[in-house]
């Protein structure tokens, strides 16, 4: 394997560009960036290598899990356009070279764990591979338009598996954050499926749009939207942080909610470009982004 030069610019070789896109690094990256924030914002100090050993070993076992869920899913990733081009459906990868490479990384990043931080972040971390790849990817996603609020659990544990790795132990304020990424998956989800829903209908898979129709998806989005405030803002009043962080989850929240009325109240998407839809699906990343930071920046005024 040989480094090329185009343009000018060093850039990775083929293979290995392709064995990075297997992990789903945006993905990826939000998942890692509530993962640090658990561990930043729980009490004590976390030796910077352990720390940072931690969080990597949860970027690795996110992307194990990743990889496993496209070397699984390529016959489907196939019929989508908007995964035809992924490195196994469009042929730059070999199968057995994703299944070992997922396989392999995800024990490495379990013993990477349990080597930098303690036997009980390795077992959540360890249950939410399995849960993603197992019960989400193998078992859920192919049966139920539930798929993603149940499989969706799956993605939200690193925040409390960043707070386990620095303390040994689980606490109220992670727990609460486990369930605001829980009832922020369905919103986050079925804005993009509410656009890309042909694509899903092509390839079978049964998500909400598809099964129940696009007026009842939105009233979900909807449904989830305000539990999922609640539960956003629930830290504050309940004493686990403090008023920044509350103020920022109520104006952050009163924005989502907002975006989602927009969703939720609309008859058909169809004939125009699914604009509200869109700006939901970037909101929600954003929203994620700001308030995991707002818990850190609470935690640190407050020590
Ligand atoms: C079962 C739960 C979830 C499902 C089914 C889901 C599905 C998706 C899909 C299909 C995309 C489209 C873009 C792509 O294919 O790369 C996407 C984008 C994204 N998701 Fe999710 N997601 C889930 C949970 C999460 C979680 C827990 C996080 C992080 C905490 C997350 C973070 C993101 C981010 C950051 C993007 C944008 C990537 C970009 O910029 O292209 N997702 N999600
Ligand atoms: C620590 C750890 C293991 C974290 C896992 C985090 C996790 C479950 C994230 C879920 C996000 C994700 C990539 C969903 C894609 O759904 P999909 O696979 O249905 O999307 P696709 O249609 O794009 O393949």
């Amino acid at each position: 394997m040989t480094q090329s030069l185009t343009n000018g610019e060093m850039r990775l070789p083929a293979d290995w560009r392709d064995l990075f896109a297997l992990t789903k690094p945006r993905v990826m990256s939000l998942v890692v960036f509530t993962a640090l924030c658990g561990l930043l914002a729980a009490p004590g100090h976390v030796h910077p290598v352990l720390g940072f050993s931690s969080i990597l070993a949860i970027a690795l076992g996110a992307g194990a899990s990743g990889a496993l869920n496209q070397w699984y899913e390529a016959g489907l990733d196939a019929k989508m356009k908007r995964t035809a081009g992924r490195p196994l459906p469009a042929g730059r990868l070999d199968p057995q070279t994703a299944l070992h490479f997922g396989v392999g990384l995800a024990a490495f990043s379990v013993f990477l764990m349990l080597f930098a931080a303690n036997w009980q972040a390795a077992a959540l971390l360890t249950v939410s591979i399995l849960f993603y790849v197992l019960v989400y990817t193998i078992w859920l996603k192919p049966r139920t338009p539930q798929n993603i609020v149940i499989g969706g659990a799956a993605g939200a544990f690193p925040p409390l598996i960043g707070w386990v790795a620095a303390t040994g132990s689980v606490a109220p304020l992670p727990v609460l954050l486990f369930l605001l990424i829980f009832l922020w998956t369905p919103p986050h989800f079925w804005a993009l499926a509410l656009f890309v829903r042909s694509d899903y209908a092509a390839a079978g898979i049964p998500m909400m749009p598809v099964v129940a129709g696009e007026p009842s998806t939105r009233r979900q989005i909807l449904f989830y939207a305000l539990i999922m405030a609640v539960a956003a803002i629930a830290p504050w009043p309940l004493g686990y942080t403090g008023a920044l962080y509350g103020w920022c989850a109520a104006a952050l929240s009163a924005v989502f909610v907002a975006l989602s009325v927009q969703v939720g109240l609309r008859r058909t998407g169809e004939g125009d470009r699914m604009q509200p839809e869109k700006r939901l699906f970037a909101f929600s990343v954003a929203y994620l982004f700001l308030l995991f930071g707002a818990v850190v920046a609470d935690h640190w005024l407050i020590a």
